[in-house]
């Protein structure tokens, strides 16, 4: 498998404390892959060490044979990463297209553009002048998930889409991803519901305090493999 993101022997630290262990991981381009993991697994630092928002040395990340690793975000933006922040992070005092469009700088070529979002999720044309945060949860979302698209990025990080939000609602939200992958968007998406994350993946990585603890195909692995990943030997035999 050819690369196109890949991390070799990922650390991450707040201050003193480390959070990642040493993460390898690899996505090939056009795939969509699920990083499941319970809380304080180490998912969302991941994320953030692959964004910029956390220091990461040079070698450790790498994004089209380039070592990215600790490049301001901003830079790494640039180059074709973008990330659905978990909790959305919406503008409020911005109406629905003004958080879109925030998204679309800087703007890279590609197909999409606030028509094909509309296309994508018709209810926020319907709700482009309202202030976003009059949104429910789901359209909100919606927003979050558009303004990362807006960049045009080749690798979309989703945080979460699913948190807070109701069954029919989140499997509204993934409903969205055959058109984005089918856009040949690279996808990776960090879930806690890991019914829905095997569904719409190819492959899962489960990481438990800062470490890989299982990695396969998402058609290949037992519930019982997750189970035991996810949770650890001490906690499924509790
Ligand atoms: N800002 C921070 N400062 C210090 N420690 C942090 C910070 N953010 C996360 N951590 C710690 O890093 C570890 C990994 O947390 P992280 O948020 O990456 O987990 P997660 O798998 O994304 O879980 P969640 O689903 O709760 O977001 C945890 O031990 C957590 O307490």
């Amino acid at each position: 498998m050819t690369a196109l993101l890949d991390t070799h022997g990922l650390q991450a630290f707040y201050g003193d404390a480390q959070a990642l262990f040493g993460i390898d991981f690899t996505l090939a381009a056009g795939e969509l892959v699920a990083i499941i993991g319970a809380n304080g697994a180490g998912k969302s630092t991941f994320l953030k060490s692959l964004t910029g928002l956390l220091r990461a040395p040079r070698e450790a990340i790498r994004f089209k044979g380039e070592a990215i690793g600790g490049l301001p975000p901003g830079e790494i933006v640039r180059r074709g990463l973008a990330m659905v922040p978990e909790g959305r992070r919406l503008f409020p005092s911005l109406d629905v297209e003004e958080n879109l469009l925030m998204g679309a700088t800087p703007r890279r070529a590609g197909p999409w553009n606030l028509r094909r979002l509309y296309e994508l999720f018709p209810i926020l044309a319907e709700k482009r002048r309202q202030p976003a945060t009059s949104l429910s949860g789901g359209q909100q979302q919606m927003v979050a998930l558009g303004r990362a698209l807006m960049s045009n990025p080749e690798v979309l990080l989703c945080d979460e889409l699913s948190l807070g939000l109701a069954p029919i609602v989140i499997r509204e939200i993934y409903a969205a991803m055959p058109a984005i992958t089918g856009e040949g968007m690279t996808v990776v998406i960090v879930e806690q519901d890991v019914r829905m994350a095997r569904q719409v993946s190819q492959r899962v990585y489960c990481f438990q305090d800062g470490r890989v603890s299982l990695t396969g195909r998402s058609d290949e692995l037992t519930p019982e493999q997750i189970s035991q990943a996810y949770f650890g030997m001490e906690d499924s035999h509790a």
